[in-house]
């Protein structure tokens, strides 16, 4: 430490470069590092910086298609320090063990024989888990040669030099019998110490990389499966096993238009082979063409395969629902079923079924709704026309979602945006980052979306940057954009809320207001259901809450500046002008709401009363609380907690009538205001307060305008006429909040 500090205390004061290091010094030091990494894998926090310097900033640093001629190769020596070489290339082959904290690191050296570590961002997800030496080596064996596009030499954390790199797509592995290496003399070669292992440097047949893709395949590490594959087939092109084998990861990992793309290319060696048919099918229901996917399944299910034949069927089945909910019909309770099952988690953290809750259904969009400029705010979906209430505007599966359960816990630090990245967002970037890298393609609609003032919101973007991987720029989409894929408004949310993050594409071109939203959002598993929740306009800007309204004022301002936004609603406009008494008092009462009262009332929900001085105490608190909103009491609330906990106090102890008057109070507030999942508690908590009056028919009439507050939101508004309504509306509600089905 002292040793890394005097570097830095010499490189701040006189500016002194990092000194270049010796290969043995830099050899010994890493392996000094995997022994560390060997004996320290069982501390799981880790903490990570991410665009370090000035690498990323701007759009040059993007020359993709640097030309791989001898002029455009630097070598390690010829790098300059906090440097990125945009349009040069370093040729380098591994030397050593990899391991992996939050980046894979490994030594390389250049033809000339000097050494230096290479850091690869973003190859590895932080939910592969403290990965050992071998498995990390897997990713990288030793006697890889590589190419690193635009290299980075930067003094990394340690105030060390190292090599950077933070996008997998500028780092190409290359065959050691490929052209490029023709004239290429390894110094090291003549030298007797020879680092290169025999055992790496032995696996050249497609046999090989057959296998070891096979391997990664079953332990579900696809991505490192598809790289095996494609060692194979860049040996041997037209190998058909091969190229469905890598179509099957492929699919697995969701990338439909590369899955098609090996699987017709298999069917062009071998026009009758069943597997790469079956994954065409697959793949072109994944790219919602799924009339053509249903004939191929036809086609096999003719074939004599009785083994395979529910299979075939099964895709049929799926690939004709898919198409219905591609025109906005959902069987809401089958997916509300099929969520809940695979929503479980085991006591190890890991979901009950692999794919935890992410569900394979269809995107639908309503043909009622267009992005357009809005003023002030960038684009925002508007109504062409009018909406009626509760319509389906759209159902969107994530572009990637990434739950808290799977992450281990963490930080990133990024020194450009100055902001901490969550270890699911830091998750999401990764993934992200590897989803375009496989399918440069997918990055056309991600790009689009807001990424902050460095970057403009193009509707279109030039193939250039279209196509290539700007870590910078998925970061940027992620901090502005993710969503917390259980948040808010997901009914069946889980009892502590949860911290995960996940990309939908089209539901980002909502725009937020606090207050008077006109749309709401539903998420079952990694599928967001968006609907009106009022009659819309013409014309009329369509937007929800990214906060939660009920946070007080100073915590929902904080949290939207992290979007960049000022919001113009009412709320806000009447927070920010707030005295610093008020927010002051607002905090104490808060605290004392959740630290002291709220543990009590826990309690006294389990027993049969409750206790007199805790009603006292909550009385006081909620006195004092309307204070605070004296001049505004239509925003009272905020205080929907204390008060309903109130309400409760009161019901315990038999004093029906007391708590009918605050949950009507608390109904009237929230109502108009369109915050769904509190009023349809209250009407919930109404009619039972109704019931124990002996008022039937009052109970009767809540009773079903909660089932309704509940239920439409989910599946629609039901119709006047409908007579069978609650039969359906009570198979709905049961699922999504049993509880309170249970009190009536
Ligand atoms: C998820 S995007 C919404 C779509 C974005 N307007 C666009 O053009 O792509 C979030 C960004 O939109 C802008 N935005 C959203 N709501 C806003 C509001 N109420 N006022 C101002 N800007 C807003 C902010 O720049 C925010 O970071």
């Amino acid at each position: 430490m002292d040793e890394a500090f005097q570097r830095m205390f010499l490189q701040m004061m006189f500016n002194q470069q990092p000194p270049r290091r010796s290969r043995q010094e830099i050899i010994s030091k890493h392996k000094k590092a995997l022994k560390d990494v060997i004996e320290t894998r069982n501390n799981s926090f880790t903490f990570q910086t991410t665009q370090g310097g000035p690498a990323i900033r701007g759009g040059t640093r993007h020359s993709k298609n640097i030309p791989l001629k001898p002029r455009n190769r630097i070598s390690i020596n010829d790098m300059q320090i906090d440097n990125v070489h945009t349009g040069r290339f370093l040729l380098c082959r591994v030397i050593e063990k990899c391991y992996k904290l939050t980046a894979l690191s490994t030594i390389v050296e250049d033809p000339e024989g000097d050494v230096e570590r290479l850091s690869l961002y973003n190859w590895v997800p932080q939910s592969a888990g403290l990965i050992s030496v071998d498995q990390a080596s897997r990713y990288l064996t030793v006697g890889t040669i590589l190419i690193v596009k635009n290299p980075f030499y930067k003094t990394a954390a340690d105030i060390l030099p190292m090599i950077r790199s933070d996008d997998p797509s500028e780092i190409i592995m290359v065959n050691h019998n490929s052209e490029l290496l023709k004239d290429i003399r390894w110094t090291t070669d003549q030298i007797q110490e020879l680092l290169v292992e025999p055992e790496e440097q032995k696996i050249f047949k497609s046999e090989d990389f057959q296998r070891r893709g096979n391997e990664n395949f079953k332990e579900r590490n696809y991505k490192l499966a598809i790289d095996e594959y494609s060692r194979g087939i860049d040996l041997e092109p037209n190998n058909v096993i091969l190229l469905t084998n890598r179509a099957q990861s492929y699919l697995r990992l969701c990338l439909f238009a590369k899955a098609l793309d090996d699987s017709v290319l298999a069917l062009e060696h071998n026009s009758d082979h069943q597997k790469a048919k079956f994954c065409k099918g697959k793949a072109l229901c994944g790219l919602k063409r799924y009339q053509e996917a249903i004939l191929i399944f036809q086609e096999l299910l003719k074939t004599d395969d009785a083994l395979n034949k529910n299979s075939f069927e099964e895709a049929i089945k799926r690939a004709r629902m898919l198409e219905l909910e591609s025109k906005g019909i959902y069987d809401y309770i089958s997916i509300i079923e099929e969520f809940k099952k695979n929503v479980q988690v085991q006591s190890d953290g890991k979901w009950i079924c692999p794919n935890g809750p992410r569900l394979d259904h269809a995107d639908y969009i309503s043909d009622k709704i267009e992005v357009r400029p809005i003023k002030n705010k960038g684009r925002g979906w508007v109504a062409k026309q009018d909406i009626p209430s509760h319509s389906l505007l759209m159902v969107s599966k994530a572009f990637h979602v990434v739950y808290e359960n799977e992450v281990p816990p963490g930080l990133s630090f990024n020194w450009v945006n100055r902001s901490i990245n969550t270890p699911a967002q830091s998750e999401l970037i990764t993934f992200i980052t590897q989803k375009i890298t496989a399918d440069p393609n997918l990055g056309r609609e991600l790009y689009k979306l807001y990424a902050g003032s460095n970057y403009r919101s193009e509707n279109e973007l030039e193939d250039q940057e279209a196509l290539s991987v700007n870590v910078d720029r998925i970061e940027n989409i992620v901090k502005y954009n993710a969503f917390n894929p259980d948040d808010l408004w997901s009914l069946s949310k889980k009892p502590e809320s949860s911290k995960g993050a996940g990309l939908w594409i089209l539901p980002s071109y909502f725009n937020h207001t606090c207050l008077d939203f006109n749309t709401d959002r539903i998420f079952w598993g990694d599928l967001m259901f968006v609907r009106t929740i009022c009659p819309i306009k013409k014309g009329e800007e369509l937007t929800f809450s990214y906060v939660d309204p009920m946070l007080a004022g100073e915590e929902r301002l904080r949290s939207l500046k992290s979007f960049g936004i000022t919001c113009q609603c009412r709320l806000c406009k009447i927070d920010r002008a707030e005295s610093p008494q008020i927010t002051q008092k607002w905090k104490q009462l808060d605290e004392k709401f959740n630290q002291t009262i709220k543990p009590r009332a826990s309690k006294m929900l389990k027993g049969s009363r409750a206790d007199p001085s805790l009603i006292h105490e909550l009385e006081k608190l909620v006195s004092d609380l309307n204070e605070l909103r004296y001049n505004n009491p239509s925003l009272n609330f905020h205080f929907f907690d204390p008060k309903s906990v109130l309400a409760f106090a009161y019901g315990k102890n038999g004093d029906s009538r007391k708590s009918l008057n605050i949950m009507h109070e608390l109904y009237d507030l929230v109502r108009p205001y369109n915050l769904l999942h509190y009023s349809n508690k209250c009407a919930f908590q109404m009619a039972h307060r109704h019931a124990e009056l002996g008022q039937t028919k009052k109970a009767q009439k809540w009773y079903n305008s909660a089932l309704r507050q509940l239920v439409e939101p989910v599946r629609g508004k039901y119709k006047e006429d409908e007579t069978n309504w609650k039969e359906e509306a009570l198979r709905i509600a049961k699922i999504l909040e049993p509880e309170l089905i249970i009190l009536i």
